[in-house]
């Protein structure tokens, strides 16, 4: 019988070989994406993805390994194809070759994104932020110390701070299209407003993903044009060689819809681990009794305890739609402990299948 070592000595041989193929995987990937995009094709091509998939668990079931083994390496695979992809197009397709951009916050962490983004689409990337920035960028400690003399001007900059940055700009007069892009926009409007007055152009966005994505396919970045649709075509552009989707709304409309998408989950998942941490039961204990919805929970409210809590209350106390999400949050939570106490079996099923009907709706195949 061979030596543990000698073992291990030959799994490390064939872990490198392993490795060396799914690079070769990538170079022919990378050429497929150039192919595509030559000509005109989309990035993403799900009936090609399922064969792929297919393939992998017909030859896992073939060579004796676990199906769901095989499909999972191949899911791995194609992410890190796509993400390849999307990166080699923005970066092809360079349309901020020869212009500058200011990044306003750009060493925050969605303004490293940004600045990151506008890179690899061949910017020259300023940043104006008072903290030292990660990379090696030309930057400015304060806005007033900042040339405006940018071609794009992204604002990314905890809300407050925004609105006074939006002011600011609003007196200087950028020649530059500035956009920021705030979780929320009513707390923006007066001085996105004066900017617009000022001759500036100006549009908003919103990503909706946080600044560690890398891959944008399956990911939304809402538009809210404010009546310079020259300024949200500049930034829609940006965007074109990925895979993110675009969405447009309105102001109000998109504040309305994140007092439910951002501030009811949020609030949900807050309540939910305070509600555990007050409860007196000692996590330990539960997380060895975890079922699979607590295990999924959990992971949830985890990452939601993670993130900024300023950022997370200007989410909730800045939006004017929140206390109407919130009061419909107590009525539901109410309702669920008023059944319950109540004995009210029917009314309980009741309440379930509302929810599912309501869930039934949502549109199949995120990715
Ligand atoms: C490589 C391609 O691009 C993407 C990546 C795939 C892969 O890694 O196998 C499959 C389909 C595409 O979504 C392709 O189109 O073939």
């Amino acid at each position: 019988m061979k030596d543990l070592q000698a073992l291990r000595e030959q799994l490390s041989r064939l872990d490198v070989e392993l490795l060396e193929m799914v690079a070769r995987r990538q170079a022919i990937v990378a050429e497929i994406g150039r192919v595509k995009s030559s000509a005109g094709r989309g990035t993403r091509d799900y009936a090609r993805e399922k064969e792929v998939l297919e393939l992998a668990r017909r030859t896992a079931r073939r060579v004796g390994l676990d199906e769901d083994v095989g499909e999972e390496m191949f899911r791995l695979l194609i992410r890190a194809s796509l993400a390849a992809q999307e990166l080699d197009k923005v970066t092809s397709q360079g349309v901020g070759s020869g212009k500058r951009a200011l990044v306003i916050g750009g060493s925050g962490q969605m303004g490293q994104w940004f600045v990151r983004f506008l890179d690899a689409q061949g910017y020259s990337v300023e940043i104006c932020d008072p903290q030292p920035a990660r990379s090696t960028h030309v930057r400015f400690p304060s806005l007033a110390e900042s040339p405006l003399t940018h071609d794009l001007i992204v604002v990314a900059a905890p809300i407050h701070q925004t609105v006074d940055v939006l002011e600011q700009l609003a007196e200087r007069q950028p020649s530059g299209t500035v956009f920021d892009i705030s979780s929320l926009k009513g707390p923006l409007a007066g001085a996105l407003q004066k900017l617009r007055a000022a001759g500036c152009h100006v549009t908003s966005i919103h990503p909706m993903f946080g600044p560690d994505t890398e891959l944008l396919s399956g990911r939304n970045v809402v538009f809210v044009d404010l009546g310079d649709p020259q300024a949200t075509a500049v930034v829609q552009e940006l965007f074109a060689s990925t895979m993110v989707e675009q969405v447009n709304m309105s102001l109000d409309g998109h504040d309305r819809a994140m007092a439910y998408v951002l501030g009811l989950s949020h609030a949900v998942n807050i309540a939910f681990f305070n509600a555990l941490s007050q409860s007196g039961e000692q996590v330990e204990a539960l997380a060895t009794l975890s079922s699979s919805t607590f295990d999924a929970q959990m992971d949830v409210a985890s990452r939601v305890a993670e993130e900024n809590p300023y950022l997370y209350f200007e989410i909730q106390s800045l939006n004017a739609h929140s206390p109407r999400a919130l009061v419909t949050l107590l009525n539901a939570v109410t309702q669920v402990a008023g059944r319950v106490l109540d004995g009210d079996e029917q009314g309980f099923v009741d309440l379930m299948a509302q929810g599912k009907a309501f869930l039934a709706r949502r549109p199949e195949d995120r990715p």
